[in-house]
């Protein structure tokens, strides 16, 4: 067997492929960012193809830079950002559309339409998700319904849905020539398409929403051996591990027993906290899915606070605004004024997610006045992280009745350390950041390395984690509570900007 496990993190802003030793730690690593597409406001697409060649890109550069052999792999995981929709042709592999990603909002009047019927939650107790723009399944009908030929095309069963992780599998295992088409039971999750208890696709829904059932892939565990790698760079290799990226985050991250938990900060934030093998339903805004599947052991569950624009803020910046010139240049800029100078931001571009789940909401910067310069806005772009963060937590702590000690976090926002103060002082509870930060990519390498015994059970991976950083909150509650009451108000200046 080889002494490495690969992993591909398909991400909303990149690809990388990263290789880790039994330990968890990083041997090799590629990363290849991709284009974000806005055809319209609200719409954002990726090019599936482009998205593919990156990744075989990044999987050749992460092995020539070491020097490595397919042999040097025990097995490929995969993970990926959750509910972006793909359609594509089984016999040439050419997409139909784009990908039409999480954050896209097009679906907003096709939502209104659904939730107008039998409310926002109809969906909620077999699925764990309210109607949004955010989940697979609607993004799905409106492919059918809008590119051309594509209803029939699906009818005559020649059209495949999958997610992105589907699509990599696919296309890493033969493609045409017999690629399988799967999904784990974490992607299946955000689909609203499958059954929360029995992991399989709802008749009903897909009734509902017009979907064939001939074009949906085959629901697999998140640890199981789908398939052998092409490519020459790993060919042979077991592909082994599929997991979206949170999930795969809260599986980097060892949160193994009901109640642990993980925040990632990356184009959003996404907080999960395990709950078991019973799936907990929400009363505070936030969503029921699946945490993983080991093989054939029972399905875990999770409760997920998302929050959609978190780092995307500090790119939107960057790129839209040219406020300065890489994400990191956001601290010094933030750091150059003594407080937000009575500025709140909230990044509502897609709507506002947990706990509210308005589609209509839109962004907004409140408290302006002439004292206010870029300084300002940088500081109240990053404490808009954190105030979303901490709504999430306390929707989490108000549904599972457990008051978090701390927070574990990880993703690419968690190297600025002006957030994770703040954080922590806005939570009033310590920040822990563990030594390895790729947790995302390493909970895809951990679920293939157990699928061929690489790992030999999840306890190695508990002795893996290891502390590298805590931040302990410095704030005077009064102060904490002032912020967080203006944060409040301004979050409700959002509310219903779309008729
Ligand atoms: N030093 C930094 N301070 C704040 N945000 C950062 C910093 N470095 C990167 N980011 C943000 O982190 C995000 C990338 O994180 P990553 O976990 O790689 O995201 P994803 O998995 O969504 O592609 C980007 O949105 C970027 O703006
Ligand atoms: O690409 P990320 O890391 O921002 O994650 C995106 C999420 O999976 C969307 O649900």
């Amino acid at each position: 067997m080889g002494r490495y496990i690969g992993a591909i993190d398909q991400g909303t802003t990149s690809s990388r492929f990263i290789i880790f030793d039994k330990g968890g730690r990083v041997v090799s690593v590629a990363q290849k960012e991709h284009e974000q597409i806005f055809p319209k406001a609200g719409w954002v697409e990726h090019d599936p193809q482009e998205i593919w060649q990156k990744v075989r890109a990044v999987i050749g550069e992460a092995m020539a830079a070491k020097d490595l052999k397919p042999s040097d792999l025990a097995a490929v995981g995969i993970t990926n950002q959750r509910e972006t929709t793909l359609v594509w042709n089984r016999k040439t592999g050419e997409p139909v559309y784009n990908a039409i990603v999480w954050q896209d909002t097009r679906i907003a009047p096709m939502v209104a339409e659904f939730a107008a019927q039998g409310g926002q939650d109809r969906y909620r107790a077999i699925t764990g998700l309210p109607l949004t723009t955010y989940f697979s399944g609607l993004k799905l009908r409106w492919i059918l319904q809008n590119v051309e030929g594509a209803r029939a095309a699906a009818e005559a069963g020649e059209l495949v849905f999958g997610t992105i992780d589907s699509f990599l599998i696919w296309h890493l295992t033969g493609g045409v020539d017999g690629g399988h088409n799967v999904i784990d039971v974490t992607n299946a999750s955000r689909t609203q398409l499958m059954d929360l208890e029995k992991l399989a696709w709802d008749g009903d829904i897909l009734a509902d929403f017009d979907i064939p059932a001939s074009m949906l892939p085959e629901i697999v565990p998140s640890s199981a051996v789908y398939g052998e790698a092409t490519p020459n760079a790993i060919r042979g290799v077991p592909v082994a591990g599929d997991l979206g990226d949170q999930q795969a985050a809260l599986f980097g991250q060892a949160c193994f027993e009901p109640g642990d938990a993980k925040n990632t900060y990356g184009t959003g934030s996404f907080m999960l906290l395990n709950t078991g093998t019973e799936p907990v339903s929400s009363k505070s805004g936030l969503l029921t899915t699946l945490g993983y599947k080991i093989g054939d052991a029972p399905a875990v569950y999770a409760l997920e606070g998302s929050i959609a624009i978190t780092g995307a803020l500090v790119q939107w910046l960057r790129d839209n605004l040219g406020l300065f010139q890489s994400s990191e240049d956001i601290e010094p800029l933030a750091r150059s004024v003594e407080d937000n100078g009575g500025t709140y931001f909230v990044p509502a571009f897609s709507g506002l997610y947990a706990p509210y789940w308005r589609d209509n909401a839109r962004g907004v910067i409140a408290g302006l006045t002439r004292f206010v310069n870029k300084g300002h806005i940088a500081r109240a772009a990053l404490e808009a992280t954190a105030f979303q963060v901490r709504e999430v937590v306390e929707a989490m702590e108000a549904d599972s009745g457990i008051a978090l000690a701390d927070l574990r976090v990880d993703g690419g926002m968690v190297v600025n350390e002006l957030l994770m103060q703040f954080q922590a002082d806005i939570l009033g509870k310590p920040v822990v950041r563990p030594v390895v930060r790729e947790t995302t990519a390493l909970g895809a390498a951990y679920a293939a390395g157990l699928a061929v015994g690489f790992f030999a059970s999840t306890d190695v991976l508990v002795a893996n984690w290891a502390e590298d950083r805590r931040w302990s909150p410095e704030m005077e509650e009064d102060r904490r509570s002032e912020l967080y009451r203006m944060w409040k108000r301004a979050v409700t200046r959002t509310f219903d900007w779309i008729d």
